[in-house]
């Protein structure tokens, strides 16, 4: 046995049923995220079930001869001793009872994987609060299958030996449940509150260039992110390390000054009751003036989670906002020749997207550039006259402007500029022999 080991790894195996309208592609790459869903939880998965079945079994999610040979996988063959059952759908409460009866191994669906995952990653007090209330949603109708077991019918039946755990569940008050997300729900509108009122003071101070990292989980948003701050933000290859939205300023710094925010990744089948959550923290990209959508093109999957992720824009309305496909990790996909050949195809297929590695810093310089490009389309050029007697403003010029030329006489220097109108307008008007 390994003595390093601290904490024993949880086995568990990997159960999914595969419908007529799911291609072999797709399933295999649900079942693939699943896994490492499962490894981002600390669990081993030693086996993987696989049924195609017209529609999920209504007593327990498989067949009958699919459950036996879980059963008689963790009964007898496998070598680990298997712990739980990772279901690639959001199962029924009572699914999941009855695989569980008849397998010994406790199941968890898809939704609490990821909801599990979420409540571990949370670290702000918003993202916490809206975790507990998924959490708590998710739980609710569990704690109500589980009272109704325990009534009169449930009793009848309970003989199998699932009253005990019935009963634990109905001493926990549903009342209480619906209390604490009433409560929870009044914390976060008033985080929320607070929240827009940073924004807005932010946007006063510093205009409005600001660009969002979005896109799957584990993209490389927070790789990017980084690299184009200097930040030192979370990276981790795990699903959902970054749960909250981050705001850096872009580095190094830029004529306008240009916001980065870092946002939760999205992934396929977002548990129903993240979603509210999920939205709100993604507010900063529906007040982006640019989203940076980040995928990863070394996974084969991308072109799905590139769906999903447009799905999803549109459906928080954020797909009138402008938008940069950026393909992340090419030095991941095969040799030199594979990445050419790659970087040539989603050129060819995606026209004005980036395709980069967050890795290879002349390529983040790029972006950088490319990002910065966006915003000085909008500036303006102007010619100033700073007299001799205004050089106060000359150190606000440098900072807000680009200054393009600059010439001097005996009654002060002429620039020629480029920045935000606002920003010109605002110096002009300091200037104005009137002022
Ligand atoms: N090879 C390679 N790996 C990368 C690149 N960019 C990011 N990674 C790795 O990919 C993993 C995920 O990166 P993150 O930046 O945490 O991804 P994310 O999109 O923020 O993920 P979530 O916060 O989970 O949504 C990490 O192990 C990174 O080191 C890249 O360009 N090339
Ligand atoms: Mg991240």
């Amino acid at each position: 046995m390994q003595t390093e080991v601290k904490e024993k790894p949880v086995y568990a195996v990997v159960a999914a049923v595969q419908l007529p309208s799911v291609s072999d592609i797709e399933f295999e790459a649900s079942l693939t995220e699943l896994r490492e869903l499962a490894k981002t939880l600390g669990f081993q998965v030693v086996e993987t079930f696989i049924q195609k079945r017209a529609g999920f079994d209504t007593t327990a999610y498989l067949g009958v001869g699919k459950r036996q040979e879980i059963h008689d996988f963790v009964s007898h063959i496998a070598d680990e001793e298997i712990g739980v059952i990772l279901v690639d759908h959001e199962i029924s409460p009572s699914q999941a009872r009855n695989l569980e009866k008849e397998t010994g191994c406790e199941v968890m669906d898809r939704t609490m994987v990821i909801l599990e995952i979420f409540h571990r990653n949370a670290r702000s007090r918003a993202a916490r609060a809206q975790v507990e209330i998924a959490r708590l949603g998710y739980m609710a109708p569990r704690l109500r299958e589980a009272a109704k077991l325990a009534g009169p019918q449930g009793r009848q039946r309970s003989g199998v030996g699932g009253r005990g755990a019935g009963e634990s569940h109905t001493e926990l008050d549903r009342r209480k449940i619906r209390d604490r997300i009433a409560e929870l729900q009044l914390e976060i509108v008033a985080m929320e509150a607070e929240r827009r009122t940073q924004r807005a003071r932010r946007q006063e101070r510093q205009g409005l260039a600001s660009v969002a990292l979005v896109g799957y989980t584990n993209a490389g948003k927070s790789t990017l992110m980084r690299a184009l701050t200097g930040s030192e933000v979370l990276v981790a290859n795990k699903l959902f390390a970054t749960l909250d939205t981050t705001v850096r300023t872009l580095y190094p710094e830029s004529v306008p000054r240009v916001l980065v925010s870092d946002t939760v990744g999205f992934i396929k089948n977002l548990p129903h009751g993240l979603v509210a959550s999920f939205k709100s923290t993604l507010d900063e990209a529906l007040d982006a003036s640019l989203l940076l959508h980040v995928i990863d093109a070394s996974d084969p999957g991308f072109e799905r989670q590139l769906a999903v992720t447009d799905h999803v824009l549109a459906e928080i309305n954020a797909d009138t906002v402008p938008r940069l496909r950026i393909f992340n990790k090419i030095d991941h996909v095969g040799d030199e020749a594979a990445q050419a050949e790659c970087t040539a195809r989603l050129r060819e297929q995606y026209p004005d997207c980036v395709v980069m590695s967050a890795r290879r810093p002349d390529d983040v310089a790029r972006l950088h550039q490319t990002i910065v490009g966006f915003f000085q389309a909008a500036l303006v050029e102007a010619e100033l006259f700073l007299p001799w007697s205004a050089q106060q403003l000359r150190g606000e010029l440098f900072a807000t402007c680009q200054v393009l030329a600059e010439r001097a006489d005996e009654n002060g220097a002429f620039f020629s500029i480029r920045g935000e109108q606002a920003a010109i307008e605002s110096l002009r008007e300091r200037l104005s022999p009137a002022g």
